[in-house]
Order: C-alpha cells, then sequence, then structure tokens
C-alpha cells in the first residue's frame, strides 16, 4: 500500500493532540522525586491505600462480573421493549461527572436514599464505608465491562449457541460451556478496564464514601490529600497508578484488537473472523482423508448408534414456509429451491429458533415435539459452516451433546471416539477445529450431530463449502451413515446431484411455498416448475398445450410434440443432450422443430460441452468437444437448432 502524504492542516492538529495528552505525563515522570521514590511508595499511608485501593478495585470488579455479565448478555442476545433506555443507563456512568454519581448514589443508598432505610433495618450502611466505596467503584467501573462484552457478544455469531441448542444445552449451559468462552477476549479486556477504571475512581467514591483514612481512603483520594502539603509525594504516588493503568492498558492491546478484528454484525452471513476458519482453504481434502485411521466401530452393545426407535416426522410448517412433511424412518429428504425460497426457515422453524414460521404439529415418533424449547426437541442441526465450538477438540465437540444430556464425562468421551472412528476422522480426536480441513470439519460436524441421539436430523448444505474431491467423499459418508440413520434427515441443498444421489424424496421449495414433493425420478422426469428443471440441467419452457400436439410457449415460439395433450398450462421439457445444432438448415432426419439461434456462452461441463444457444425460445445444448470443433462453434456463431418432437415431455403443472 502507498502511504499518501498527510495533509498538514490534519497532521499537525493531530500532533498537537499528541503534544497535548503526553505533556502532563511528561511532567509527571520529570517532577518525580527519584530519590526518594522507594522510601515514599513504601511508606505506611501509601501502602495502607495501595492496600485498600486493592480491596475496593477487585471487591469492584467481582460486583461488576455479577451483575455485569449478565446485563450484557441480556443487551447483546434478547429484543425487549426499552432496551436503548437501558443501553443509555449504563453509559450514563461514564458521562457523569463522578461527584454527580456520588450524589445520586446518595439519593439511591445512602442513610437518607430511597434504599437506604431498607438497607439500615438490615444492618447495612453504605455512605461512609468500605462497602460504599465499593459500590461507588462499581457504579463508575460497571459500564466498561458491559460494553466491551456487549461488543464481544454481538461479534459472536448465534449459530454456534444455536447449534450446542440443538444438541440438547440448556441456555445456561450453553452460556457457560460456549458463550462465555468464545467471547473470553472481550470479557477479559472488559474486566481489566473496569478494573483500572476502580482503581483510579475518586469523585464518586469521595462524595459518596468520604476520606477516612484505612477505610476509604484509596490512593486516588491519597494523592488528592498529599497535593496539598506534599506535591512531590502527590508525584509520587501518581506516578505508581500512571504505571499500573499503562501496565492494564498494554496488557490489553492484543485482546482489545483481537475483540473489534472479530466484530461483525449479529445478522452477518459467516462464522466471526479468527473464531473458525474459511472451509474451502484445504484442498485435497479426500486424499488426506484416505489416510486417516479407520477403527471400524464395535458391534452392539458398544454400538454408540443414534436412538434405537425409528422415528416417523410428520409436520405441517405455516408462516414464512409452508410445507407438509409425512415421511416414515430412515427417509432423506432433500430440501431444494432458489435463493430466498425458505429452506434455512423451514430447518429454523423445526429447531424452534424462529417465530418467522411454525412447525404444529411436529411429530417425531409417537411425541409432539412443537411445545417444546429447542433444546427438548432432540433434532440436530449441522449449520452450513459446520459451526464446530473453536475451544474445544474434535472429541469434545463430538461429545458435546452427550454431555449436555446428562452422559457422564468418560462415557461421553467414549461413544463419540467411536463415533469419530465411524466416520474415519478418529486419528483426528485432540485436534481443534481450526486445525482440520473442510471435509473433516464436515465430518466431525456430522459426528456430533448423530451422537446427540436425535429423532430428527438437518443438515443444512453439508457440501456447499468443500472442493469437488472432499464433496465426494463426504458425499459418500453421507450416503453411508445417513442409510443407518433411524429418523428422518433434511439435507437442504443447491446441488442437483447431492439431491437426487442422497434424497428418497425431494421437496421443492420457492417462495416459501411447497412447489413439488417427490421421489428423484418423479422430479426429474416431471419437473414442475422452471427452475426444478434447470436445476436438474433441462431446458424448460412454459406453456400450453394445444390439439395437434402442438405446444404455445409463453414467450412466443411453438413447438411440436410426438404425443397429444389435453389443452392446459405446463412445462416444455427437453434434455440438453437431446438438442442438436448445425451450422446450415438440417435437412437430414426428420426433426419437427427447427429454429435459428446464436451461441452466447460455451461451458465445459464433465467431459462435454453446454452451449447456450439465444434464439426463440433459448436453449441449452450439450455436445461433445469433438462435435464443436467439427462444427467450428464459438460464441455469436449462429447456429441452427433441431429438437425431434419425442424428445419433448410435456408436464402439465
Ligand atoms: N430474520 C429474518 N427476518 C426477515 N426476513 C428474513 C429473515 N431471515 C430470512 N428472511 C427472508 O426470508 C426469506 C427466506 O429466507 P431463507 O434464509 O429461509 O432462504 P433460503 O432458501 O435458505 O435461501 P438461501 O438459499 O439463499 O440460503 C428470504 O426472503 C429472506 O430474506
Amino acid at each position: 500500500m502507498t502511504r499518501a502524504r498527510t495533509p498538514l492542516a490534519l497532521g499537525l492538529p493531530a500532533a498537537l493532540a499528541v503534544a497535548f495528552l503526553f505533556l502532563p505525563l511528561a511532567g509527571i515522570l520529570a517532577r518525580t522525586p527519584w530519590k526518594t521514590l522507594p522510601s515514599r511508595l513504601t511508606s505506611q499511608p501509601v501502602t495502607e491505600a495501595l492496600g485498600l485501593s486493592l480491596l475496593v478495585s477487585a471487591w469492584a470488579l467481582l460486583l461488576s462480573l455479577t451483575l455485569g455479565v449478565p446485563l450484557a448478555w441480556l443487551l447483546a442476545r434478547v429484543e425487549f421493549r426499552g432496551k436503548s433506555l437501558v443501553r443509555c443507563l449504563v453509559m450514563l456512568p461514564m458521562v457523569l461527572p463522578p461527584t454527580v454519581a456520588g450524589v445520586a448514589l446518595l439519593q439511591g443508598y445512602g442513610r437518607r436514599g430511597i434504599l437506604g432505610p431498607a438497607l439500615e433495618s438490615m444492618g447495612i450502611t453504605l455512605p461512609f464505608s468500605t462497602a460504599g466505596a465499593v459500590v461507588a467503584s462499581a457504579f463508575v467501573a460497571m459500564p466498561f465491562l458491559v460494553i466491551s462484552l456487549e461488543g464481544a457478544l454481538a461479534g459472536l455469531h448465534p449459530r454456534y449457541e444455536e447449534t450446542a441448542t440443538s444438541l440438547g444445552a440448556a441456555p445456561l449451559r450453553v452460556f457457560r460451556t460456549i458463550t462465555l468462552p468464545m467471547v473470553a477476549p472481550g470479557l477479559i479486556a472488559g474486566a481489566a478496564l473496569s478494573w483500572a477504571r476502580a482503581l483510579g475512581e475518586f469523585g464518586a467514591t469521595i462524595t459518596f464514601a468520604g476520606n477516612l483514612p484505612g477505610e476509604t481512603q484509596t490512593l486516588p483520594l491519597q494523592v488528592y490529600l498529599l497535593l496539598q502539603d506534599d506535591p512531590q509525594g502527590a508525584t509520587a504516588v501518581s506516578l505508581l497508578l500512571l504505571l499500573i493503568a499503562t501496565a492494564v492498558l498494554l496488557a490489553l492491546r492484543g485482546h482489545w484488537l483481537q475483540t473489534r478484528s472479530n466484530g461483525r454484525g449479529r445478522g452477518g452471513p459467516g462464522p466471526a473472523r479468527g473464531v473458525t476458519r474459511d472451509l474451502r482453504r484445504v484442498p485435497g481434502d479426500s486424499t488426506r482423508l484416505t489416510g486417516a485411521v479407520n477403527h471400524a466401530a464395535p458391534e452392539a452393545p458398544d454400538h454408540p448408534g443414534p436412538a434405537p426407535t425409528p422415528h416417523p416426522l410428520r409436520t405441517t410448517v405455516v408462516g414464512a414456509t409452508n410445507a407438509t412433511l409425512n415421511a416414515p424412518p430412515g427417509t432423506t429428504i432433500a430440501v431444494v429451491g432458489p435463493n430466498g425460497a425458505g429452506k434455512t426457515t423451514l430447518l429454523r422453524s423445526l429447531l424452534g429458533l424462529t417465530n418467522r414460521a411454525e412447525a404444529t404439529p411436529l411429530t417425531l415418533g409417537n411425541t409432539d415435539v412443537s411445545t417444546r424449547p429447542p433444546h427438548k426437541r432432540h433434532i440436530s442441526w449441522v449449520p452450513q459452516d459446520t459451526s464446530l465450538f473453536p475451544h474445544l477438540t474434535a472429541l469434545s465437540n463430538t461429545a458435546y451433546g452427550l454431555r449436555a444430556q446428562g452422559v457422564p464425562k468418560a462415557e461421553a468421551h467414549r461413544r463419540a471416539r467411536h463415533w469419530l472412528d465411524r466416520l474415519d476422522v478418529g486419528a483426528l480426536a485432540h485436534r481443534k477445529p481450526a486445525s482440520l480441513s473442510g471435509g473433516q470439519a464436515q465430518r466431525v460436524a456430522l459426528a456430533r450431530a448423530l451422537a446427540a441421539r436425535p429423532r430428527l436430523l438437518l443438515l443444512d448444505e453439508p457440501l456447499a463449502a468443500l472442493d469437488q474431491s472432499a464433496r465426494s467423499a463426504v458425499r459418500h459418508t453421507l450416503r453411508t451413515h445417513l442409510a443407518d440413520f433411524p429418523g428422518v434427515c433434511l439435507i437442504v441443498t443447491h446441488d442437483p446431484v447431492e439431491a437426487v444421489s442422497l434424497a428418497d424424496h425431494v421437496l421443492v421449495l420457492e417462495d416459501g411455498a411447497t412447489v413439488q414433493y417427490a421421489t428423484p425420478t418423479e422430479l426429474t422426469r416431471h419437473p414442475r416448475s422452471p427452475w426444478v428443471a434447470r436445476m436438474l440441467g433441462r431446458n424448460a419452457w412454459p406453456g400450453k398445450s394445444t390439439a395437434e400436439n402442438t405446444l404455445l410457449l409463453d414467450e412466443g415460439a411453438s413447438l411440436v410434440t410426438a404425443d397429444a395433450h389435453e389443452p392446459t398450462t405446463g412445462l416444455a421439457v427437453v434434455a440438453p443432450e437431446a438438442v442438436s445444432l448445425h451450422t446450415a438448415p438440417p435437412t437430414a432426419g426428420s426433426p419437427r422443430n427447427v429454429w435459428q439461434g446464436t451461441i452466447r456462452e460455451i461451458t465445459a461441463h464433465g467431459g462435454r460441452l453446454r452451449i447456450l444457444v439465444t434464439g426463440e425460445p433459448d436453449v441449452v445444448a450439450e455436445i461433445t468437444p469433438a462435435a464443436a470443433a467439427e462444427l467450428n462453434l464459438a460464441e455469436g456463431t449462429p447456429v441452427w437448432v433441431s429438437v425431434k418432437a419425442t424428445e419433448i415431455t410435456f408436464v402439465p403443472l
């Protein structure tokens, strides 16, 4: 990056600002009585005040943590009325003059304050006591903790917590085992700032707690006193506070910056940077997986299989997404549809994680779980990015659901290891997610979901983030393990190969509505929307059938079919392999449908070329590279298109 020249109009005031901030600190350094410094700092009043400052600031920190951590969580994670007001209230002590804060504390907790008499009746007197100094310090210091932690929580994608919930963890457990460890840098930064602020607190303390040596006279108060009789002594003690503050800032720099770089909007599409890695980063994954140790899972009774009872699924989802599913145990359903069709909303409604759509009833086996909270539904979810918990090893990730369900640690780890072995990643059990490749992470995530013994399994685009070779390896793994899964499995996918090869049924969503729910064979033969047909690589033109074997396409052209149809609307479907291209009007054979067009795009597709021809109608043809070379086809070449009447399927809608 080239460094732009700093304009003088900005550079000069900025330099002045630095000088303005630095000069007073330089003054302290210059005027410190270095010779007598050790004796001054070790004098009894100073050590007593320092001890009291440390005690008061430690208690203030404890109070801030006890109250501030839940408050930060509430502000970051719960929508409630008056949230902005609460946020203003939290920030107010940061901008209030500290003496005003002291007066406010007197009016709230003082002898004649709102709560004073009640506190006194319990034998608690805050003003002019060490406890009062703690309250005053916590009042001004807690906002630093709350704001810092709320920022860190906002940067942590809720998907990690939602995944933990889907594995059976109750909200407090999620908070303790996922949220807190993942926002630890933000929490540490906030706690350190809060402690430093409490250590330096002066105005609110002197107003609310007074200046009693040994009881409320902390170090800053002593500086103030010394200034009147012994300015050199005040400078010496100030230096001590300055050094402590600087040390805290220096220690914090790493944490502070890390929190900032993680910061993303909560609704952001991916996981927080530094929290998990880009799944696409490691190519050639399948080769490495092949090298992984494959310990075959022991047979029953050691078999760590999911819930033994098979669970059929019956549900009706209404709202932003609408679908009815009635599937026997062991069914795999692919959920497909264009972007924004409502696929993720469908999964989230089943998990109970959205109110945009509701699944009622949601019957798994004989139990309707629709009224249960998400962690009691027995529905495991593998989000698209896997959301493996970055602070836990693959083994602990896999054991997470079992631990949440109360299985003792040793047993949970034993079963988790079995699952990792079954998915060929047992050798990676002690690795953290950051050192796993995309394909390995998908396998661990699948092991984690299956180990939790779900009655319904939801996979959100499990192969989307993988490269081609890892994709086929993981697809194979999925096919093998889904065949054993006794519940129903829903797989969201954009990939037709994945849909057709993995699923027993395909649910097609468009604009939140179910367009088709059919077997892959039925879907391939009779796609009921142009999107489905195109997803399957077919040409599809909406139109009407008329008498005389003719189809009138909506875009104007007409096609001749081999079969007669009742007059109705529908889709004319043609496989790209059935489309022939010619450089002159075709004379050979008897194609009934011939039209002119121009080649717009040529792309490789497997060992063949896909050629998009614009004309009436636009059409995709698939031919061999040899045929394309023979015809001398290139983008912009005018061509003749022909399709035999027998190759056109009409699907009434
Ligand atoms: N929290 C939300 N509030 C309002 N609208 C939302 C919310 N989440 C999703 N939507 C909207 O609901 C529709 C369906 O979204 P959804 O994420 O379920 O689609 P999708 O089929 O999973 O899409 P994609 O394939 O792009 O992931 C979209 O129009 C989306 O903008």
